[in-house]
Order: structure tokens, then C-alpha cells, then sequence
């Protein structure tokens, strides 16, 4: 496989994508209860990096995202991706949700094309989604509507048409979780070519610990109570990588004894 495509800039320096700084979400409940879902959460990410946020339900993962996303406002802290502080959702940064979003109305080759015909990006617009429904392997499946779909299979068809706009930044939130192991592999074979194909970056959340050493090339662990970063660990492996490669297999036992020392 090829090597990382990692952007440098003159001196050399990893360019930076995004930067988390000090990043807390206190969610109001009803009454006035509080849930302080995030605390104190820094964390750097250089372009081309595929970081994969591990950590247990409800850690505050998708909260995380969500506000890398534009989506929700952190209640303290700064975010900020290319530089600029992130304040609103944007078409460059694309979230792929645990919920599969595509419009019922239309088939699954208009779904995927819809993003590029909105924008006017309109040159051999259906043979390219054709094209990216075959990378999710999803070929022969373009004329059905999402409501003929399995969710995992919608959920394919979202990774294509996030795929199709040429995202710089990719943000996925569980995204594999309704697959089967075998689809789930190919998948993360996949996700693994694009990014060497390309300058994508992905900040990937998971609560499986062996989706995060087959995919990262950082893994960084979310936990606490308020949720913040415990530890990070540095994945240089080359793909596809080999669940019995040793380097893996310590890195698997140090990740696990890290959450049972938290209770996590
Ligand atoms: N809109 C909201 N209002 C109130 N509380 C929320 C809201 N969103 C999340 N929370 C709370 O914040 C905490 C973190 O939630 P979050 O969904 O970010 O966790 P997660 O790590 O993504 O969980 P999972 O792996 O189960 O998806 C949880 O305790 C959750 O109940």
C-alpha cells in the first residue's frame, strides 16, 4: 500500500486540520438538571490523519462530533478546522450520522448524486455515483429507494454520496455498526484506499476497539466523567493490517488494561 499522504508545510511541520481547545458541552435536562457530557477536551489533528475516538456508550463521543461538525455548540472552548473557528455546519465537513439520511423520494443513484447536481457539479454526474456505489459495494442496487434498503445498506449509500462531494473532512460516527463482519471488512479495506488516495482526513468514533486498530493511525481514548481525552496512542502500521501483527496485539492488551484501570 502507499504511503500516508500527510500534508507538511514548509518547514516540514504536519499541517494542522483541526484543534480542539479546552472543549466542554454541558447539556441542560429537564428541571434544572445538568449533564456535563465533555470537560476539558484538547486535542490536535494533523491533515490526513484518521483518528479514531474510542470510548464507552454514552462518553460523550457523538457529542464530540457533532461539535467538530458545527452542529452543536460547545458551552466553553474553541474549535477550529483549517485555522477558522467552526460556528456553523459547512459542506467541506461531513458528518455521517449512526442514522442513515437519504431522501425516501429518490433512488439510490439520485440520492448519491443529489449533493454534486445541487452544487451544479454536473460532468458524467451519474457514471461517478455509479462509480462510488460500486467502491460500497452497492452495485446493482441503484434504481431501489432507501425504504427497500437494510439500514447498513443505506448506511453505504451515505458514505457514497459523502464520498462523491470530495469532502475534505470526514466525520463518522459509528458508521459501520449495522454491518455484517464480512461487509464491515470490505469497508474498512475501502475506507483505508480512499484516504491513501487522497488528502481526506477522518476523526472516526467507535466503541470497538478492534475496528479502531484496524482503521487509525491514532487511537485516542474518551472517557471520564465529564467525558475527556485519557490517553492517546500512535498507530504507524501499514495496511491492511494483520489482527495477529505483535505491535497490534500489545497495543490491543495496553488499550483494554487502560479502560479496566478507569472502570471504563
Ligand atoms: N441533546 C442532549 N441533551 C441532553 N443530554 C445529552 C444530549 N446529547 C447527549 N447527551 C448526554 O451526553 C452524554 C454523552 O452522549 P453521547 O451521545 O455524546 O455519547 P456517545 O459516547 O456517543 O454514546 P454512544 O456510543 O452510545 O452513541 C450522555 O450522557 C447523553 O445522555
Amino acid at each position: 500500500m502507499g504511503p500516508l499522504r500527510q500534508r507538511r508545510n514548509q518547514a516540514g511541520k504536519m499541517t494542522e486540520k483541526i484543534r480542539l481547545s479546552d472543549i466542554s458541552k454541558v447539556f441542560k435536562l429537564s428541571g434544572r438538571k445538568r449533564k456535563a457530557a465533555l470537560g476539558g477536551v484538547r486535542l490536535s489533528v494533523s491533515e490526513g490523519d484518521f483518528v479514531v475516538v474510542l470510548g464507552r456508550s454514552g462518553c460523550g463521543k457523538s457529542t464530540l462530533l457533532n461539535i467538530v461538525a458545527g452542529m452543536v455548540p460547545p458551552t466553553s472552548g474553541e474549535v477550529a478546522v483549517d485555522g477558522a473557528a467552526v460556528e456553523h455546519p459547512d459542506p467541506s465537513r461531513i458528518l455521517l450520522t449512526q442514522q442513515p439520511m437519504l431522501l425516501p423520494w429518490l433512488t439510490v443513484l439520485e440520492n448519491v448524486a443529489f449533493g454534486c447536481k445541487l452544487r451544479g457539479e454536473t460532468d458524467h454526474l451519474l457514471s461517478r455515483a455509479r462509480r462510488w456505489l460500486e467502491r460500497v459495494h452497492m452495485a446493482g442496487h441503484e434504481s431501489y429507494l432507501p425504504g427497500e434498503l437494510s439500514l447498513g445498506m443505506q448506511q453505504r449509500v451515505c458514505l457514497a454520496r459523502a464520498l462523491m462531494g470530495h469532502p475534505d473532512l470526514l466525520l463518522m460516527d459509528e458508521p459501520f455498526g449495522a454491518l455484517d463482519t464480512f461487509t464491515r471488512s470490505r469497508l474498512h479495506e475501502e475506507m483505508v484506499r480512499i484516504r491513501q488516495e487522497t488528502d481526506i482526513t477522518v476523526v472516526f468514533v467507535t466503541h470497538d476497539l478492534d475496528e479502531a486498530l484496524a482503521l487509525g493511525s491514532r487511537v485516542v481514548l474518551l472517557g471520564g466523567e465529564p467525558g475527556h481525552i485519557m490517553e492517546e496512542y500512535a498507530l504507524d502500521r501499514a495496511y491492511p493490517r494483520d489482527p495477529a501483527d505483535p505491535v497490534l496485539r500489545e497495543m490491543k492488551g495496553a488499550i483494554m488494561e487502560r479502560f479496566q484501570e478507569e472502570g471504563l
